[in-house]
């Protein structure tokens, strides 16, 4: 039956599941009859949603009961020019927003920071956790896991990585709360986000671990890992990629094109990223780096839900006093933790996948991990310039007519 009213009216009739509709129709039929069963139900109009640009079946793997696609817009920003461990060169940077004036201060800073000669930006740390909790009897059967763990860490990697070819098992901490046990598993994932690669490695781990130990699993993910929450153990540690990015602005410069001075912008960030945050008890010391990492995410097909994570951000602005007696900005930007891929999850699909191409990085890079790194290179210069062009607009009273202007 490939009719959508018909499958609507079998749906409505209890005769198949909503979600079930893909075993009787092609996956577009199949969207159309949901949406027209939503449309009945809620009396919306969803040509809009419908309105999409690719075959649904290739949206199979990321999506359940799929009526549509929700479509943000896209702008691009740059060139970026990156000095980096992996990215090299000028890259024109995809963002997906609908904040009005985003794209154009990010534009502006990475201006600034071409005129200055370009950003340097290195991966310093990649590991991506999954963090099992078990149960123990009490103290002794949790010390007497954590000493096998540590002295089996071979015959864990062997299990961890017989479920894939591209991870590798880095490192597994354990911690012990009462009768809770907690191994956090680190993975360097390549060019993979890595969260289903870790998550499947650490499960078949988990399973020498309750075979050779006391404990019993009681959950595959014990929130020490931690996905998609706010947590110091990521901005401490780092989850993904840690990675950092700085530039050194000229004085006129900055007074050239932010409309105010280094002294100034070095002031705003001390007592708004670093006290008022410190104040505020954020894991952000930071203006708005969530706001390159969230557009960045959406428009390259990684998960949005880790826009928490990418927000665990440190922003320096200090002068720096030139011989001739002028005043430098030197500007930085710390993600702790970016967790970023180019093969799996959405970067597959096709609007995504154009994104990256933009970028270069589409796909696997060689050595494997370096598209990974190089995206991370990428958006930690984005948020460096979205730092500098921000802190430039709040020094220089510009912020609420910007997005007068803009905005609105
Ligand atoms: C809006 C500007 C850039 C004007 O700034 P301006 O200096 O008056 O702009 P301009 O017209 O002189 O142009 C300067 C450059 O900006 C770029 N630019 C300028 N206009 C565009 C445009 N339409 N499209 C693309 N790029 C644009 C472009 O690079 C241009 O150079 P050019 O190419 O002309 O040589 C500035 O006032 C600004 O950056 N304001 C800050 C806005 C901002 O950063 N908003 C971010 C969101 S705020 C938020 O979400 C978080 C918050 C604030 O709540 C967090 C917190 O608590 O801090
Ligand atoms: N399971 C969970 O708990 C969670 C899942 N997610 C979701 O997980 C998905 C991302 O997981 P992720 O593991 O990244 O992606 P995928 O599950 O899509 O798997 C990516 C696979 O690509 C293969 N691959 C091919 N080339 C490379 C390369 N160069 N580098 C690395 N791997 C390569 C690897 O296969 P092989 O391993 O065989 O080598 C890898 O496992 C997203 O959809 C996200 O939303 C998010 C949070 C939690």
């Amino acid at each position: 039956m490939t009719d959508p009213e018909d499958l609507a009216a079998r749906v409505r009739d209890g005769d198949v599941r909503i979600h079930e509709l893909e075993d009787h129709a092609d996956y577009d039929t199949a969207a159309e009859a949901r949406r027209l069963i939503v449309e009945r139900e809620t009396g919306a109009d969803l040509e809009a949603v419908g309105d999409y640009s690719f075959p649904a079946e290739q949206a199979e793997p990321n999506i359940e009961n799929m009526i549509g696609a929700a479509q943000v817009p896209m702008g691009v920003v740059g060139p970026v020019p990156v000095h980096g461990g992996a990215a090299d060169g000028d890259h024109y940077l995809p963002l997906a927003t609908t904040e009005g004036a985003l794209l154009a201060s990010v534009n502006r800073g990475l201006g600034v920071i071409r005129a200055a000669g370009g950003a340097d930006a290195r991966v310093t740390k990649n590991g991506m956790t999954r963090a099992p909790v078990f149960r123990v009897d009490g103290v002794a059967e949790a010390a007497e896991t954590v000493e096998w763990v540590e002295d089996n860490l071979e015959t864990l990697r062997e299990a961890a990585e017989s479920t894939t070819s591209h991870g590798e098992l880095l490192d597994v901490e354990p911690y012990v709360v009462g009768d809770s046990v907690y191994l956090r598993f680190a993975y360097d994932t390549k060019d993979a986000m890595g969260m289903n690669m870790a998550t499947i490695a650490t499960g078949e781990a988990c399973e020498v671990v309750e075979a050779e130990t006391p404990a019993s699993l009681v959950a595959l993910s014990g929130n020490l890992c931690s996905d998609k929450k706010p947590a110091a153990i990521n901005a401490v540690e780092g989850r993904g990629r840690s990675v950092t990015a700085d530039a050194v602005i000229p004085g006129e410069l900055v007074e050239e094109r932010l409309h105010t001075t280094a002294d100034a912008i070095a002031e705003a960030n001390t007592r708004k990223n670093l006290i008022g945050s410190a104040k505020a008890g954020s894991l952000g010391f930071n203006a708005h780096a969530a706001n390159v990492v969230g557009a960045a995410f959406l428009a390259t097909g990684q998960d949005e839900a880790q826009v928490v994570e990418g927000a665990n951000t440190i922003t320096t602005m200090d002068t720096r006093e030139r011989e001739d007696g002028t005043t430098d900005l030197y500007a930085s930007v710390s993600l702790a933790s970016l967790e970023v891929g180019t093969v799996g999850g959405g970067t597959k699909l096709p609007t995504q996948a154009e994104a990256l191409e933009v970028l270069g990085l589409r796909g696997g890079g060689d050595p494997p991990g370096s598209n990974a790194d190089a995206l991370a290179e990428i958006i930690a210069v984005g948020a460096l310039a979205g730092e500098l062009s921000l802190l430039g607009a709040l020094s220089s009273r510009h912020l609420a007519s910007a997005h007068e202007d803009l905005g609105r």
